[in-house]
């Protein structure tokens, strides 16, 4: 038996490709090739748009996939969504599909789009969010480079934004938020009502999940004397249970912990100062709870 997945092309694939190693499938893509090989002999891997993966799974021509949120919805794919992965092309935020006005425009908020032309990829989506606001106005779909198309084109766009700067270099100014939109593995739902599909499918979000949180996260390690383990823990971070562990002929303790990277920068100085020696960090591959 065999899982048909889909994987993205594009703006996603980097990012899922690396995410994917970091859960322990390897991908090797070929030139031109759309099907890249895969450590994993129950694994059938199909490259793709984005914008297609939810259809296709939908149909159950795959099994599963891997796209955002925006395109699930403008599909209406009617999927199972095993995992939400927040991690996107360039960070690991959600991004957000946004409407964007020139910076000059006088359109300030929603309501002055009524009768104004907009450009868009997700056309259904931004109609809908239109409807529901009780605005008229004209979408058309935009084929990608949409930022441009403000203001000789079209009035505004409706489009992805994740660091802001595509917005910030086409002086273009956000009026209003669509929807905010992550990395989601979706599964056809034949698929999963099939046991075996299912179970490989449960481990997979697992394995994928724990790579996602392991990579905001460090494990620290130190040496410390007994008698000052108190203050140790009294510094370390309180939700957290450190292992201690008795050093071999010596009145020293081991203590180990795992925690959120960006305390790291403030507590290495604290546990130095509260006495602990031989401090270690290491970076953390998975973190299942
Ligand atoms: N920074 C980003 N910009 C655009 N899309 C992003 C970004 N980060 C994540 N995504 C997600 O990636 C998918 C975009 O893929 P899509 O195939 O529409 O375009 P693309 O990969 O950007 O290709 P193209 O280069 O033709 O625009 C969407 O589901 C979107 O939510
Ligand atoms: O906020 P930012 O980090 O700048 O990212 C958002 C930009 O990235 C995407 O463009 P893409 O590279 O897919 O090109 P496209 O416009 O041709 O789709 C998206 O459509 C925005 O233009
Ligand atoms: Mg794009």
């Amino acid at each position: 038996m065999k899982l048909r997945l889909g994987l993205p092309k594009g703006s996603l694939q980097e990012a899922t490709f690396n995410l994917f190693k970091q859960a322990g499938f390897d991908f090797t893509i070929r030139s031109r090739s759309y099907f890249p090989a895969v450590n994993d002999p129950e694994l059938e891997v199909v490259l793709m748009r984005a914008q297609e993966i939810p259809r296709y799974v939908n149909e159950g021509v795959l099994d599963a996939g891997i796209s955002g949120l925006d395109w699930i919805l403008e599909n209406e794919a009617d999927v199972v969504e095993v995992a939400d992965l927040v991690y996107a092309k360039s960070t690991s935020n959600p991004i957000r599909l946004v409407i964007a006005v020139a910076k000059d425009s006088n359109i300030k908020e929603v309501s002055d789009l009524k009768g104004k032309r907009i450009a868009t990829e997700l056309v259904r989506v931004t109609q809908k969010y239109l409807k529901e606001n009780g605005v008229e106005a004209s979408v058309e779909f935009s084929y990608g480079a949409t930022e441009v198309k403000v203001p000789d084109l079209v009035d505004a766009i409706a489009d992805i934004t994740e660091t802001g700067s595509s917005i910030k270099a086409n002086n273009l100014r956000i009026i209003a938020t669509i929807l905010e939109s992550t990395t989601r593995f979706h599964a056809n739902k034949d698929a999963w009502a099939d046991p075996w599909k299912r179970e490989k499918l449960q481990n997979m979000a697992v394995l994928l999940q724990g790579a996602l949180r392991a990579r905001s996260k460090v494990g620290l390690k130190m040496n410390v004397p007994g008698d000052n383990l108190d203050k140790i823990l009294d510094v370390l971070p309180a939700m957290k249970q450190p292992t201690v562990s008795q050093l071999v002929h010596s009145d020293w303790v081991a203590v180990e912990v795992i925690l959120d990277e960006k305390q790291v920068r403030d507590l290495i100085p604290a546990l130095k100062k509260a006495g602990a020696q031989d401090i270690i960090e290491y970076p953390l591959k998975k973190v299942i709870p």
